[in-house]
């Protein structure tokens, strides 16, 4: 597996790999890996001939006060999981790399899919994301990028700016790796201590709930249900555990990521939950 630093390397790596008519999979990350991450290598490896992990924490997509500084680092813990599944490059960027002295020029997706759900208490994250997933993209020139259900909002954005932009890449969404109590695998989990970490299963306890709910509940005739009573449903199964305080439960239109009133198949849940000082995410796609 080779390191590399600079764009430049990556470029002529991957410009050597294409002349052989390589396909190649990129899958961002920030780091500290977890058996998420490596799910999404060993999709890349299975649909493309080489693979690129970057890791890097992007400023741009924290808010001053969020905790960029605290986020987990540890690369070399990090390069010993990827080589261990196979990842061909890894790229691993200094800030001045990715955002050169007088960089100023960001992407934003102006559409209310990025005001909803994560967007309402994080509003410049979004744009940060896509514009550092941009410059991933020029670097990498990837065939297909590998990103994870877990954080839904930001694939289904992803795939509109990939879609606008015109990139021509393929990208594609992996489900959730979950622990065993069903708390979904995060970086931020490592903030939790041992009574958060118990108190932080009710998310996925919540989720199960719902599902039972919606099982009992779709419309024989339309195939959906009304929103609210399942997402009152989550909200007080999440208002027993006293450690849990809610950002969002909502219900939206899978596509659009728009309040739905009904939801039926295809459409999301999500919500966010502050465990402590820890904000989880997590979601499910209302199958009929
Ligand atoms: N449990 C998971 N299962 C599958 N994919 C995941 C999981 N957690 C994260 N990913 C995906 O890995 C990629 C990199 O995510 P990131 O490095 O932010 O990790 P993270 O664990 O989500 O961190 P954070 O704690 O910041 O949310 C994203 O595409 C993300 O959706
Ligand atoms: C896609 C991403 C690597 C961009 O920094 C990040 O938002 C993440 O890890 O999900
Ligand atoms: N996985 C999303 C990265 C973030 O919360 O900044």
């Amino acid at each position: 597996m080779k390191i590399a630093t600079t764009i430049k390397e990556v470029r002529k790596q991957v410009a050597d790999w294409k002349r052989e008519g390589l396909t190649v999979g990129l899958v961002p990350t920030m780091g500290a890996l977890h058996e998420g991450h490596a799910s999404l290598v060993d999709t890349a490896k299975e649909q493309c001939d080489r693979v690129v992990t970057s890791v890097f924490v992007n400023p741009t997509q924290f808010a001053a006060g969020e905790d960029l500084d605290a986020y987990p680092r540890d690369f070399d813990r990090d390069c010993g999981v990827l080589e261990a599944h196979g990842c061909d490059l890894v790229f691993h960027p200094s800030v001045e790399e990715m955002y050169p002295e007088g960089a100023a020029t960001f992407v934003e997706l102006r559409s209310d899919m990025t005001k909803q759900l994560c967007g309402k208490s994080r509003p410049e994250h979004f744009c940060g994301v896509c514009t550092v997933v941009s410059k991933l993209f020029h670097i990498a020139m990837p065939d297909k990028a590998f990103f994870g259900e877990k954080d839904a909002q930001q694939l289904a954005v992803i795939r509109q700016m990939t879609r606008d932009l015109l990139f021509g890449i393929e990208i594609v969404g992996c489900p959730t790796k979950r622990e065993e109590d069903g708390l979904a695998k995060s970086s931020r989990n490592a903030y939790l201590d041992a009574e958060e970490r118990k108190a932080a299963g009710i998310l996925y306890q919540a989720i199960c709930k719902a599902q039972e709910y919606l099982k009992e509940h779709l419309d024989t005739e339309d195939g959906k249900t009304e929103s609210q009573p399942v997402t009152e449903l989550i909200k007080d199964i999440i208002g027993t555990e006293p450690l849990a305080e809610i950002d969002y439960v909502d219900a939206v239109d899978g596509m659009s990521l728009l309040p739905a009133d009904r939801i039926g198949d295809g459409d999301l849940i999500a919500l966010a939950v502050n465990i402590g000082k820890t904000r989880l995410i997590d979601n499910f796609t209302v199958r009929k």
